[in-house]
């Protein structure tokens, strides 16, 4: 493709060399740079691969991409300068995908919670429906004959519009994906002009890391972008920054939610707790009137569901449909069941910071068991904070902690522990606890001590398929531990 072509829509000046020179491919990584490719260089977090201009050049890129001038500028090469790298990169990988996202029925999915379980939850209402639906988030992305894992939730442009491509190519006519903020903020989904847009609820979060937001306003803020980018936005009437989140809004709203008036609104819900099944029941009104039953529990399960329902309705999916997929949803490590014994409960969630905590951990309550009891540990190199608030709600919401590693990174498990047992401290001193550091250890514990009614939510680490300890990741998946643990001491 030229590079004229690969330009549309972008404004940039040309620094040396010819619109026409020809272009195989774009790369944002110099290693993968071959003869004829396109290099994009970008300001990083941790570096700026403008420095790696002289490199790829010597590789034979035809072309270079640059937001600011260069210490040298290589001979030969033809040299583009953008204001946004980043921007640059999007709308160069729509060019030249062929613009993959406007033949495909878009759905974004953006929010603090319930992103993957909500998207979940519309991918298989739109396939019940009748669609072919792709799905791209923290789960990985999937669509007929792939699945595989991410790095990120939201993944960089280039990779989205080539999934795009590779959806379209196997037959999908929709896709479903989560919107992170950064996602948002480093112009990953530029170029896109979504369907739907879907807002579950806002939490303070991803703010003040490295890459991360500067505050809770300009997280609220980018989350809002999604709204201007899409025809139909479905949004929880019921989040208290659901007005000032949609604040610039260009696309048509659609409400859902429990406690205000909305165009989809839920009322009559009953917990539903069975031998290895906890879901809810609840009934639609508003623009709907339909009786919903969904295998996963709690009231976030119900906007979540609210959320798929309305956005089937607005896409025209049919009530039966939209029944069928709600029934059969399960999502991996979401208020995953591992069914291991008839006495007593065992589920797996990804719950890893105060808000999810929170909301699943209430959930859970609601359902009375004998004992609540919590099993989790908080990730090393991230904020503290997060510490303190998990310590802080567990240690409310459950009967009996057990206390162990999360993804350890290059921090000590002693101190990440220490500081969940500052938040213990202010949460609620007087719960019962123990440390087992080794997250195994301490599964093989829980099974060992279980009590007939006890509810034991493993959480922090969900679909996660690996622990990491000083940067080296090991095999970990826990649902197959839990369920080979039980086998081994017999459980019924
Ligand atoms: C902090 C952050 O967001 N980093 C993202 C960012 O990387 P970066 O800009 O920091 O990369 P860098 O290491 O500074 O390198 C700069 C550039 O040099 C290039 N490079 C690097 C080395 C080299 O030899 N040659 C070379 O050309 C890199 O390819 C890159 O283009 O761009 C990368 C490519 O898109 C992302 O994978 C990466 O996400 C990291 C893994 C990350 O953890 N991001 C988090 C904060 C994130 O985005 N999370 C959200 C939300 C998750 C949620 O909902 O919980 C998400 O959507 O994933
Ligand atoms: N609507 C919701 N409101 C609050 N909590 C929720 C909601 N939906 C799910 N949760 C809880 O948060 C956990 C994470 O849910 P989910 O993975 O669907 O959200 P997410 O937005 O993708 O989160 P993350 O960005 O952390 O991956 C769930 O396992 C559950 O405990």
């Amino acid at each position: 493709m030229k590079l004229q072509e690969l330009l549309n829509g972008l404004d940039y000046t040309l620094v040396q060399g010819s619109l026409d020179t020809e272009v195989v491919d774009i790369a944002y990584d110099s290693r993968k740079v071959q003869p004829g490719w396109a290099f994009v260089c970008i300001v990083g977090t941790n570096r700026d691969s403008h420095d790696y201009a002289m490199d790829v050049a010597e590789q034979g890129a035809s072309v270079l991409v640059i937001e600011h001038k260069l210490d040298e500028v290589p001979q030969g090469v033809t040299v583009v300068q953008v204001e946004s790298s980043r921007r640059a990169l999007a709308l160069l990988s729509c060019n030249y995908f062929g613009r993959p996202a406007e033949k495909l029925i878009t759905i974004g999915v953006t929010g603090t919670k319930g992103k993957t379980t909500t998207a979940h939850m519309i991918h298989s209402v739109m396939n019940a429906g009748g669609h072919k639906c792709g799905i791209i988030g923290t789960n990985g992305v999937a669509y007929p004959g792939v699945s595989r894992a991410l790095v990120n939730t939201t993944p960089e442009s280039y990779e989205l519009q080539k999934m795009f491509s590779e959806m379209l190519a196997a037959g999908c006519d929709s896709v479903v994906m989560e919107v992170s903020s950064q996602g948002l903020m480093m112009d990953r989904v530029t170029g896109i002009h979504f369907k739907v847009g879907v807002f579950t609820n806002l939490y303070p979060d991803h703010i003040g890391g490295p890459g991360e937001h500067a505050s809770f306003e300009e997280y609220r803020a980018w989350k809002g972008q999604l709204f201007r980018r899409c025809d139909v936005g479905v949004v929880n009437v019921d989040d208290k920054n659901c007005s000032t989140l949609l604040a610039g809004h260009t696309c048509k709203l659609v409400t859902y939610g429990m406690h205000h008036e909305a165009d989809f609104r839920a009322s009559e819900l009953h917990l539903l707790r069975a031998e290895n099944f906890l879901g809810i029941r609840f009934h639609v009104s508003g623009r709907e009137d339909m009786d919903v039953k969904v295998n996963m529990p709690g009231e976030f399960s119900v906007y979540n569901s609210l959320a798929a329902i309305a956005v089937g309705r607005v896409l025209g999916v049919a009530h039966d449909a939209i029944h069928d997929g709600l029934m059969n949803i399960s999502v991996k490590g979401r208020v995953e069941l591992v069914p291991v014994s008839k006495d007593f409960t065992v589920l797996i969630d990804f719950a890893h910071n105060e808000a999810g905590a929170e909301s699943l951990l209430t959930t859970l309550r609601a359902y009375e068991p004998k004992r609540l009891v919590v099993l989790f540990g908080c990730g090393g190199d991230r904020s503290r904070l997060r510490r303190y608030g998990m310590g802080e709600v567990a240690s409310r919401k459950a009967d009996f902690l057990i206390l162990t590693e999360d993804n350890n990174r290059f921090e000590s498990v002693d101190q990440i522990i220490k500081d969940i047992k500052i938040g213990i401290a202010q949460g609620n001193p007087d719960v019962p606890y123990v440390e087992i550091p080794d997250r195994l250890d301490a599964l093989h514990y829980a099974l060992d001590h279980a009590q007939k009614g006890d509810l034991i939510a493993v959480i922090g680490k969900g679909h996660e398929t690996y622990r990491d300890r000083m940067g080296k990741k090991t095999p970990f998946l826990e649902r197959e531990l839990i369920l080979e643990y039980a086998a081994q001491i017999g459980l019924k």
